[in-house]
């Protein structure tokens, strides 16, 4: 456990952008330089985006690029995250035996580089806009089936998600019973639906559930077909974006403090979750 965490109800927490492509070995470059940067700027914890490992060019490379827990990719960033003694949220490509197909999976590593929870994405994408995206993640993706219980991390109970799962509130909602103090989200969203929905998505899940939203996401063009919206942000359980990564596609890190007496404070002033209606909604 973090000294931070022990020490108060307050920690530092930063989200992390960049551009993803399909060299592994560079998006593990800009990863590692990003965990000794937020090391150093005193993160406690820092958020990765969805797809860290890498954004395929082409669809045989999806399969073919993606790593077990134990692979190259995650072997060098929980060594990181041990070296530095920062937790991190990461989001990568899991194989497994499972399937040729891996999972979409955020991945929780504590100060001490071990692995504390995975989370594999429930939602998958599918868009079809004429002249915009067009994507269905299904085709390359295994679902996930379980929600994971939040986890104890420097800035609290920490609920795991990712990118299109903001679209589902009884997700967040769920997280929330469980105990979440936070949710992450860490995404890949495109520059039209992004544009569009982005904010208000991130902004209205901190604010129905009273949590912080660590909202960490690519920017920029990929590969000749896909670009993607950046805004990495944390929310705070007010909807206040407290920190925001600028519009450029150079890698960098935005940084915020979370304090969980505030958190209290406001779920206290606006106690949202004592006026549920059970009765009448069974399920939250
Ligand atoms: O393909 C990869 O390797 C990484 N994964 C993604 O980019 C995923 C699935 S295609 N993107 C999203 O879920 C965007 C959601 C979105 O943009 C929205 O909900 O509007």
């Amino acid at each position: 456990m973090s000294v931070s965490q022990s020490a108060g109800r307050r920690a530092f927490a930063s989200v992390a952008q960049f551009c993803a492509t399909d060299s592994v070995s560079s998006n593990l470059k800009i990863c590692l330089s990003l965990i000794t940067e937020g090391a150093k700027r005193g993160s406690n914890m820092i958020f990765f985006p969805e797809a860290s490992d890498y954004i395929a060019s082409n669809k045989t490379q999806i399969a073919e690029l993606a790593e077990p827990l134990s692979g190259s990719f995650m072997s060098a960033i929980t060594k990181s995250a041990k070296e530095n003694k920062v937790w991190l949220s990461i989001g990568i490509h899991e194989k497994t035996p499972d399937s040729p197909k891996p999972y979409n999976s955020n991945v929780l590593i504590d100060d001490s580089g071990e692995i504390v929870s995975v989370y594999r994405k429930l939602h998958l994408f599918k868009v079809s806009i004429e002249n915009g995206p067009q994507l269905s993640e299904n085709h390359h993706i295994l679902e996930g089936l379980k929600i994971c219980p939040p986890v104890q991390t420097p800035v609290g109970k920490l609920g795991l998600a990712i990118c299109y799962d903001v679209r589902f509130p009884e997700l967040a909602s769920t997280l929330r019973d469980m105990g979440a103090h936070g949710i992450t989200y860490p995404s890949v969203f495109t520059e039209k639906t992004g544009a569009a929905h982005w904010d208000v998505l991130m902004r209205a899940r901190a604010i129905e559930t009273q949590t912080y939203v660590y909202a960490s996401a690519q920017i920029g063009n990929h590969n000749h077909k896909r670009s993607s919206y950046g805004n990495s942000m944390i929310v705070d359980p007010w909807g206040t974006v407290i920190a925001r990564c600028p519009l450029d596609t150079n890698p960098c890190l935005s940084t915020a403090e979370i304090n969980l007496d505030y958190l209290e404070l406001v779920r206290s002033q606006l106690p949202v979750y004592n006026s549920k209606r059970l009765d009448i909604f069974n399920s939250s």
